[in-house]
């Protein structure tokens, strides 16, 4: 069955109906936005800078509070969950975001940040790795390998990795826990434009392989079309822009989103 055919026909993994966020000093950043994700499904968001995209996905990752609107994270609403129950849920998604050097504990070996949510969840082996072994390192090691890096980089620092390996990293410690959702946060775009392509192959390969969900956040609109089945476009905290992913250089687009494209395409 061709790929979209597949995604339409699976779960749904993420619901938000309805999402308001307004900021100290009454900047509204989210106005209305209501969306879904499927199992196997990648969502791109892409807007202007400041039209809100970063907000709505902290309100996902319930990192900051909404004013009103519901959350469904595999059927369950996290809108309505206890703090402890909210805890356990939120450990369901993952997230890339665009600087990979911030997202580690320089302090730490790529080993222990590869582990980190491993053990904070006291989960074991992530079942898409078969029996690499029982120890840690064999597990690690293994994450290491689906990302394309050697198992000798387990013993580095962040610092002696580039930044492409650095992201190679922090993919494969959001995919340790097998998470439901993965929110990439504009992933490519602090990497080399040599190196953007092949990230986002690596992520394209590990979401058919392990039917992941993302909602990929990008200013790069090649990008997105590249890796999204729908693309949603947001300008002042609103969608204004709902299409498949195969449309939007094909088909009449939304008054704003020709402005998009046109930008992109003088760039
Ligand atoms: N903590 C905050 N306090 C007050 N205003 C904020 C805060 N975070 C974001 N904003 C404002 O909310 C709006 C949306 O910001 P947001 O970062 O979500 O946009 P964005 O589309 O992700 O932008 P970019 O593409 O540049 O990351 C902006 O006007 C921003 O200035």
């Amino acid at each position: 069955m061709p790929l979209q055919q597949t995604v339409e026909a699976s779960p749904e993994v993420l619901r938000v109906k309805d999402v308001w966020k307004t900021y100290h000093g009454g900047h509204q950043a989210v106005r209305g936005i209501s969306l879904t994700i499927r199992r196997g499904e990648c969502l791109g968001l892409v807007g202007e800078s400041g039209s809100g995209k970063s907000t709505l996905a902290r309100c996902l990752l319930t990192l900051e509070r909404m004013d009103r609107g519901e959350i469904w994270l595999n059927g369950r609403p996290l809108h309505n969950l206890k703090p402890a129950e909210l805890r356990q849920a939120r450990r369901e998604m993952q997230v890339v975001f665009q600087n990979p050097a911030a997202s580690f504990n320089s302090k730490l070996t790529i080993l222990d940040s590869l582990l980190e949510p491993i053990r904070a969840q006291r989960k074991g082996c992530p079942g898409f790795l078969g029996n690499p072994g029982a120890n840690e390192r064999a597990i690690a090691g293994a994450l290491l390998a689906k990302v394309h890096l050697p198992a000798s980089y387990l013993n580095r620092y962040p610092s002696e990795l580039s930044g492409g390996q650095k992201q190679r990293a922090a993919i494969a410690r959001a995919i340790s826990v097998e998470p439901s959702l993965i929110v990439l946060d504009e992933p490519t775009a602090s990497l080399d434009v040599s190196i953007q392509a092949r990230v986002l192959n690596l992520l394209k390969d590990l979401q058919e392989e392990l039917g992941l969900s993302y909602l990929f956040i990008s200013h790069d609109l090649s990008a997105v079309n590249f890796m999204s089945h729908r693309l949603m476009v947001m300008q002042y905290g609103q969608m204004v822009d709902h299409c498949e992913g195969k449309d939007l250089f094909a088909v009449e687009r939304h008054s704003y989103t020709k402005q998009l494209l046109k930008l992109f395409t003088a760039n």
